[in-house]
């Protein structure tokens, strides 16, 4: 199977406009970190998670955190969503890979996007996160991370996506490409 690294390298390569840190970054040959995201799409509809606590405080999420070891990615997306929103995904399908470069991280981040339309549970608000519902043209981009406007579009068209993001100081964008 191919990489990310190999498809997320050749972005920054094939882009004379990628920033240094971003090229240093991704072609290091550094282990990058795994994560999930889940995204709950009823078709007019997205149900996000307010952050309360820890990494994106304060934005407005899908559901989603680390691959621990001795589970696949898979596995680990459908236990945060219910550690997170209380709900178990009935559909869940891969839609997208998004690979984070931050200068003020030790590693590049993968995150594997999932999406559902159908759950068991309903959700309900814990520890890290608040669930609340936003119609599609309502996403409140002011309050997310900001990538998210960059990659939503295609999850909404529900075409599979991959994107490379370069953040300055977490939450700085500083460079992006979609693949
Ligand atoms: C930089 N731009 C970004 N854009 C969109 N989403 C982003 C993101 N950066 C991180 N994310 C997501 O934010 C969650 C953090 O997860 P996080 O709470 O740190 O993980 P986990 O629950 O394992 O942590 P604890 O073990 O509780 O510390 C996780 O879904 C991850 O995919």
């Amino acid at each position: 199977m191919e990489s990310c690294t190999d498809w997320a390298v050749q972005a920054v390569q094939q882009n004379g406009t990628a920033s240094e840190f971003v090229a240093k970054i991704l072609t290091s040959g550094m282990k990058r970190k795994l994560l999930t995201l889940v995204m709950i799409n009823d078709g007019s509809r997205v149900l996000l998670g307010y952050k309360k606590r820890g990494f994106g405080a304060g934005y407005y999420n899908g559901f989603g955190g680390k691959v621990e070891p001795g589970e696949t990615v898979r596995e680990a997306a459908q236990r945060e969503l219910v550690e997170e929103a209380c709900i178990s995904a009935q559909d869940l399908q891969e839609a997208g890979v998004l690979v984070f470069a931050f200068d003020d991280q030790p590693q590049p981040w993968e995150v594997h996007v999932f999406a559902a339309s159908s759950y068991v549970g309903e959700p309900a608000e814990t520890d890290e996160m608040r669930p609340v519902w936003f119609a599609h043209e309502e996403v409140p981009f002011d309050s997310m991370w900001a990538d998210d406007p960059i990659w939503y579009p295609y999850l909404l068209r529900q075409e599979h996506f991959r994107g490379v993001f370069a953040f300055q100081q977490t939450t700085k964008l500083v460079w992006n490409t979609m693949v």
